[in-house]
Formats: C-alpha cells, structure tokens, sequence
C-alpha cells in the first residue's frame, strides 16, 4: 500500500510511546495527548476504525511517584504501571468524551495472544469493540505479566494488535522524525528514510534501542514491529509525534514519517497467529534440503531432514526451524514430543513404528502449522 492509497484506510492501530506521552517524563503531556485525540475523532468521523496502542503507565506511574529513574525490579515496574495505568486512561477517557466518544481499556498479557482460544476471543471482544464505535485503549497488563511472558515493548504488541484486527495500517508515533540511517543522537549525519521494504536487508543495522530511558524498544523493536504487521498485509509509518496534525497528516499521505512497505504476501488468520507468537519452546536444525523443499516447495517438515534438536517441548508446542548456519527458516507446531522426536531424527517416516511402537503423524511439522520466517 503506497501513501497515496492511505485515502483508503479503513482500519488502523495507532501507537504511541512513553516519551512522547510524558513529555520525557515529567508527566502526561496533556495538551499533545488532546490533539492526538482529536485527530482520531476526526479519522473516526471519516468512518475508519481506531484502535490505540499507548504506552505510558511506567513513565507516567515513575512521575506520580517521584521517581528519578526507570525501576529495575520487576515489582516496582510494575507497581509503578499500575499507578501510572489510572492517569492514562483517565486522560484518554476524559479526551474522547468531550468529542462525545467512548474509549475502552483493554489489557492484554503475552499469554492472552498465545493461546488461540483466548486469541480469538480477544478479537472478538476488540471488534465488538470496534463496532460499538468505541476507541479500544490498549497497553501490557504490566502488573500481572512475568518477565519471561511479556511483550516489553508496545511495538510488538502494537503490532501484533494490528494482525489481531485485520488493519490496513500501524502508524507508531515517537519522539524522532521517524527512522534514520543510524541513531541521530549517536550519528548526527544520519539520514531520515522516507520508504522502504519490511524486507529491505539494511533495516537491521540501521535500527538501535532506546536510550531515553522512558521507552523500551527504540527503533529496533519499531522495525520488527513493522515486519510483524506486514504479516497482515498492514503498512506501516512511524512518524513524529510531535507535529502538528500529524496522524492527520499521515493519512491523508503526507510524505512524513519513515513508511515500510509491506511486501509480502499477506498469511491466512491461523499461520498470523502462529507468527505472532513470541516464544519458541526448541530449535530443529535442518539440513539443506529440508530448508529448499519448506522454502520453495511449501512442503510439511519430515524427520529425515532434522539433523539436531535443542530445548524442550511437547507434542502441539512451537518450534523453530533453523539452517545449518543459525538462520530461522520456519516456526511450527510440532507434532512430536522432545524425546520422541530425538529418536526419529534423520529417519524416515516408514520407521516411526518399529522405532517409538506407534506412529502418529507422517510429518513432523504439518505445512498447515508452519510459517516460513
Ligand atoms: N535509526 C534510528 N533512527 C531514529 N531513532 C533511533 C534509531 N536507532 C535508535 N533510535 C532511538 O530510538 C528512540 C525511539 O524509541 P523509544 O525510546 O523506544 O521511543 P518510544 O517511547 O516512542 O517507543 C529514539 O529516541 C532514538 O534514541
Ligand atoms: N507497558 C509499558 C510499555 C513500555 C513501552 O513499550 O514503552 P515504549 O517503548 O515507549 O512504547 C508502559 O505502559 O509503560
């Protein structure tokens, strides 16, 4: 999707992040946070969908109580989300019902997004959500989640939210003009990108974290984000959220902003999910004709083509698939148990049998559970 063609925008996942939102900390910055609302009143007016995806509990949480700098135990950061959370939405609340509209909190966990039950009932409830006219608030369940099944950034979750609702653009709103050859603080005489393909292989040197101490991510997570939301078929634009009128500006194609180009095939509902999921259970190393035939042939994953296997897993759980040189071809739905698995690697399926005394299933990975990465 070109900018030109935003004009057709039906649905999109707005996100912005903690250093905008807190003017670098030192409380909700009350006046952009106005703006940015109206704005998407006025996208709503013009019948397009609005989700948002707001950061901001940590940061707004650390001014209500004085502190300095960013908590490093998990339980201050998340006793600070939790009392930053109620300002939050407190102010978008307050923002979208003097437009006469409604807002929602919607907290969502890591786990929430994994299991497929719980999966879809999330989109049901965020486009039941969305046909209410109502602007779903979003951001991490902070004081609930465990570091090890969290998002950490809300780009992630921005734009795993955009896979969710099926929205034709991410717009990730941040305190630079949008992605720059390097980091502009470290490299001055970095350039700002205008466009560029998610597949474009220069993103990863480009993209660095954070440094404001506020935000999570920085551009790195914003990039993947971008890859992720393409999954969808989504677009992306990371834009400056200091400007005026700037989501405005972004939909009526504005040349603001770096915008990514999808570029890839958009994926069916059920493989975006398996996509989408953060946490792999065991690494299978292939060999060079198992990569060609996931590759280029679309074909399931036989036992014959593993040549080593790492981590621990059960039958159903994900796995990924990389090549001989650590590269990640594939994620799939495993259908065999780490200790099972280990016995039938490298042979064929005619062996299962006389191997484990039963055999299940043909494939060790079914094409149908598999995405190519
Ligand atoms: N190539 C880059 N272009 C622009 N900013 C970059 C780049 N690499 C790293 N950054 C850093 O990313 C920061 C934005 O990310 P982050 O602090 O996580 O913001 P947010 O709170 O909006 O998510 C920038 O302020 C900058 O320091
Ligand atoms: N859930 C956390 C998100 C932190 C985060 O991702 O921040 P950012 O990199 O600014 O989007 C919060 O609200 O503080």
């Amino acid at each position: 999707m070109g900018r030109t063609e935003f004009a057709k925008v039906k649905r999109v996942v707005i996100k912005i992040g903690s250093s905008l939102l807190t003017k670098g900390g030192r409380g909700l910055d009350t006046s952009s946070i106005a703006s940015w609302v109206s704005q998407m009143v006025g996208l709503k007016q013009r019948s397009i969908d609005v989700v948002l995806v707001s950061s901001g509990s940590v940061a707004e949480g650390m001014s209500r109580l004085g502190l300095k700098i960013r908590p490093k135990t998990l339980h201050e950061l998340q006793a600070a989300a939790a009392v930053g959370q109620m300002g939050l939405v407190r102010v978008f609340d307050d923002n979208f019902q003097q437009h006469g509209h409604h807002a929602a909190q919607v907290l969502l966990t890591h786990d929430d997004l994994t299991d497929r039950q719980r999966y879809l009932n999330a989109r049901s409830t965020l486009l039941t959500l969305l046909k209410f006219g109502v602007v779903p608030v979003i951001n991490e369940n902070d004081t609930v989640a465990t570091e090890e099944i969290r998002f950490g950034d809300n780009d992630t979750l921005a734009a795993l939210v955009a896979n969710l609702v099926e929205a034709d653009l991410l717009i990730i709103l941040t305190d630079q003009k949008g992605l720059y050859t390097g980091d502009p603080g470290v490299y001055p005489d970095a350039e700002l990108i205008t466009q560029i393909s998610v597949n474009d292989s220069r993103l990863e040197k480009m993209a660095g974290e954070s440094r404001s101490g506020l935000g999570r991510g920085g551009m790195y997570t914003k990039v993947k984000a971008a890859r992720l939301a393409s999954r969808s078929g989504a677009a992306t634009v990371i834009a400056p959220g200091v400007y005026d009128d700037v989501i405005t500006q972004v939909i009526s194609g504005k040349d603001i902003g770096t915008h990514f180009l999808p570029d890839i095939e958009p994926l069916v509902a059920r493989k975006r999910w398996l996509a989408g999921q953060l946490q792999v259970k065991g690494k299978l190393v292939l060999d060079a004709g198992a990569v060609k035939v996931l590759k280029s042939d679309g074909k399931s994953l036989l036992a014959v083509g593993v040549k080593s296997m790492s981590g621990k897993f059960e039958r159903g759980e994900l796995v990924s698939c990389i090549d001989e040189n650590g590269l990640e071809i594939a994620r799939g739905l495993i259908n065999y148990g780490k200790a099972d698995a280990e016995l039938i690697t490298g042979k064929s399926s005619a062996e299962f049998e006389k191997i484990l005394g039963y055999a299940d299933d043909a494939e060790l990975i079914h094409r149908d559970n598999m995405v190519l990465m």
